[in-house]
């Protein structure tokens, strides 16, 4: 694997423009499900992911490194990191195009250790649109919002329909948010399990 970086987009791409009903830049974003292992507030050894609304295509979060997310001795684990830019990114997406979408490939460089403790400030910007292709990116920065890059992650996502989520979701989860349409912070469908 080279570290030399490769074109990105990798194909050309339209910067679309922010929906009409995009937050407008500013805006803390809610949780968008309870439960969800990046942002929920339910979610007990989540990241609980914080984002707020920037200027243009970007979408500014953070979250603290916890002794629940180690990988070595006092260090954060590179998957759960990646994990947090995945929720960093999707966030982006779905809230600049308010359309669904799921990420299709993610790709992160580790750049620097992530000591528990750390607050990472992640950078993410939508970058182009081809199709249902959606290509992001985003800079995670240690301790301040200009702090030193640790991460850097760029990620495919995919629109989908909202039929994606009913026919793939766990019956009981989606029975569950039939029941208490608050545990998502948008009520884009109908459930009638
Ligand atoms: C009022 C409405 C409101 C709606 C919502 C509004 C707001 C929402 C707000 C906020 C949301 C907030 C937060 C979200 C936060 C976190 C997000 C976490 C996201 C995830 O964590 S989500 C879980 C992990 N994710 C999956 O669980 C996906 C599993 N997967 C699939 O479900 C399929 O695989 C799928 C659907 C991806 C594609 O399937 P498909 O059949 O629909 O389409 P197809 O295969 O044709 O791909 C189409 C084009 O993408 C290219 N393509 C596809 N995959 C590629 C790859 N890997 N590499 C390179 N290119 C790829 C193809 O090559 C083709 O390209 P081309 O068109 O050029 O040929």
């Amino acid at each position: 694997m080279s570290r030399a970086p490769e074109p990105w987009p990798p194909v050309e791409t339209d910067l679309p423009q922010r929906h009409a009903d995009a937050p407008d830049p500013g805006t803390d974003l809610p949780p968008h499900y309870a439960h969800c292992f990046g942002c929920g507030d339910q979610a007990e050894d989540g990241l609980h992911l914080r984002a707020t609304v920037g200027e243009g295509h970007t979408i500014l979060s953070q979250f603290t490194v916890t002794e629940a997310h180690q990988g070595a001795p006092g260090l954060a684990h590179g998957g759960l990191l990646a994990c947090a830019f995945d929720e960093a990114l999707g966030t982006t997406v779905g809230n600049l195009l308010r359309s669904p979408a799921v990420t299709a490939k993610l790709e992160t460089s580790f750049l620097r250790p992530v000591p528990v403790g750390t607050t990472l400030f992640i950078d993410a910007h939508l970058d182009g649109i081809a199709g249902r292709k959606i290509y992001v990116s985003a800079d995670g920065r240690l301790d301040a919002p200009d702090g030193p890059i640790a991460v850097r992650a760029r990620a495919l996502f995919v629109l989908v329909d909202l039929s994606h989520f009913v026919t793939h979701g766990r019956k009981e989860d989606l029975v569950a948010v039939a029941k208490d349409p608050s545990l998502l912070s948008h009520r884009p469908f109908e459930i009638n399990p």
